[in-house]
């Protein structure tokens, strides 16, 4: 049995796919606050928003934002994609992260969705610049996914979440940088 983080939330076993910082300790966490991350997943390409201002600012993310009072995560998720890309999509969860970040009040629990289908125009907000990227190799048209801009992060659950898998994870950042010092993640997997 996998050796999860605390603050990591799943519902099936977890089985280990990645992990590092091994010689230090998880972080002791208050408070956790709520947020939600969307992406569109459509024939060999993905749709990410460069993120104009807040936390991630000049990175290259899913839609997302706070799970507000009264909301569940996924309305909350149906909201922030149609505030930040202006598109509705039958959003469903498909994992969790918990971001431990020195200095913040709350850590991070976020819950993932995903569609492969959404209606109305994809538009740029004031938060958010959406971009189709390949989830494999460049094409003509299209760049592969741009880790080398993107949190940390996200090159160790991307691949589940293009494979169709459930995952979950935790990482440990420094203060005020992409940075992490300890992470684990994890695919679930049947009981
Ligand atoms: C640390 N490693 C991380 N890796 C990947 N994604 C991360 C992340 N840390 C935060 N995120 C995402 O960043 C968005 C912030 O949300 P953010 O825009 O600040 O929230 P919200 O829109 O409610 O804020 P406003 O109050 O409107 O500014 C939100 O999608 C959240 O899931």
């Amino acid at each position: 049995m996998a050796d999860v983080p605390p603050g990591v939330v799943h519902s099936e076993p977890l089985v280990e796919t990645a992990s590092g910082g091994a010689d230090v300790k998880w972080t002791a966490y208050e408070k956790t606050k709520q947020y939600t991350n969307a992406f569109i997943l459509q024939d060999g390409k993905i749709l990410l928003g460069y993120k104009k201002r807040g936390i991630g600012e000049g990175l290259w993310n899913g839609f997302g934002g706070k799970v507000e009072p009264g909301e569940t995560p996924a309305q909350a998720a149906v909201r922030e994609l149609k505030e930040e890309a202006g598109i509705e999509a039958p959003l469903r969860e498909c994992g969790t992260l918990f971001f431990h970040v020195p200095g913040l009040e709350n850590a991070f629990d976020i819950r993932l969705f995903v569609a492969n289908e959404y209606s109305g125009e994809i538009i740029e907000t004031d938060e958010m610049r959406p971009r189709w990227f390949s989830t494999g190799d460049a094409t003509a048209d299209l760049e592969p996914i741009p880790y080398a801009k993107m949190w940390a992060d996200d090159v160790y659950w991307i691949p589940h979440l293009l494979a169709g898998e459930k995952f979950a994870g935790r990482a440990d950042f420094t203060a005020d940088s992409n940075t992490m010092t300890k992470y684990w993640f994890g695919k679930e997997v049947e009981a």
